[in-house]
């Protein structure tokens, strides 16, 4: 996108489906052993096809969705906060493969182009369809935003609960992990960071 003139609409293609090749087959036949190994055997007819559930669910859980970043030119030269909040994000906790889910709030300064409002949920959906630690994730989507947006500054937070925190091991519910990325102007100027800040309800 950073080539583009301020007249002409950009349309950034994000590559979505797995990263790598998947084998269905032999991950359900896994799954079986797996499950089978932990004293769960799956013969019986009520639980014969949760292989293949549990595996078509973390599949699904791990394949970012392709989208076009859509952008437009910035023509009423507005230079204040663009800022999506709430945005409900669910991912996989990579050290234990269980979810974690929350809240994505998302902003940025516009330069010369301004984006497409519903891409900043998609790219926090696309980021957080994989294994991730939330703070990668929190720092992929933000560094999306400001590698491809030629913004003036772009900042990430999120909110989430881990239920490999809280439905097992240490097993505390309501507490909530909060992470986030600053760069450009909000990374460098307290002023612009805090009116984020305080519009997402957070200051
Ligand atoms: N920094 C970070 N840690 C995470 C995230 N998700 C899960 N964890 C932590 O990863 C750590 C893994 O620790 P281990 O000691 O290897 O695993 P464990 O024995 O299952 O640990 P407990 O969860 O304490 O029972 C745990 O402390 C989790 O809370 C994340 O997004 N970011
Ligand atoms: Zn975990």
């Amino acid at each position: 996108m950073p080539d583009a003139g301020p007249d002409t609409p950009v349309d950034a293609r994000v590559a979505g489906g797995p990263a790598t090749e998947r084998d269905l087959v032999a991950a359900e036949l896994a799954a079986g052993e797996l499950l089978t190994a932990l004293g769960l055997p799956v013969d019986a007819p009520s639980v014969r096809a949760t292989p293949g559930r549990l595996v078509r669910a973390l599949a699904e859980m791990i394949t970012p969705g392709e989208f076009t970043a859509t952008t437009f030119p910035n023509d009423e030269g507005y230079t204040e906060l663009v800022l999506q909040t709430g945005i409900p994000f669910r991912s996989l906790c990579e050290h234990h493969m269980l979810a974690f889910s929350g809240t994505a709030h998302v902003g940025y300064l516009p330069g010369e182009r301004i984006v497409g409002l519903s891409k900043l949920a998609r790219l926090v959906q696309h980021h957080a369809a994989r294994p991730q630690v939330q703070e990668r994730l929190t720092q992929q989507i933000g560094a999306w935003l400001d590698e491809n947006l030629n913004a003036r500054g772009v900042g990430v937070v999120l909110s989430a609960e881990h239920s490999c925190m809280s439905l097992r091991g240490v097993r505390v519910s309501g507490t909530r992990t909060v992470t986030s990325a600053w760069f450009g102007a909000l990374r460098e100027e307290p002023r612009e960071r805090d009116a984020f800040l305080t519009l997402a309800g957070l200051g």
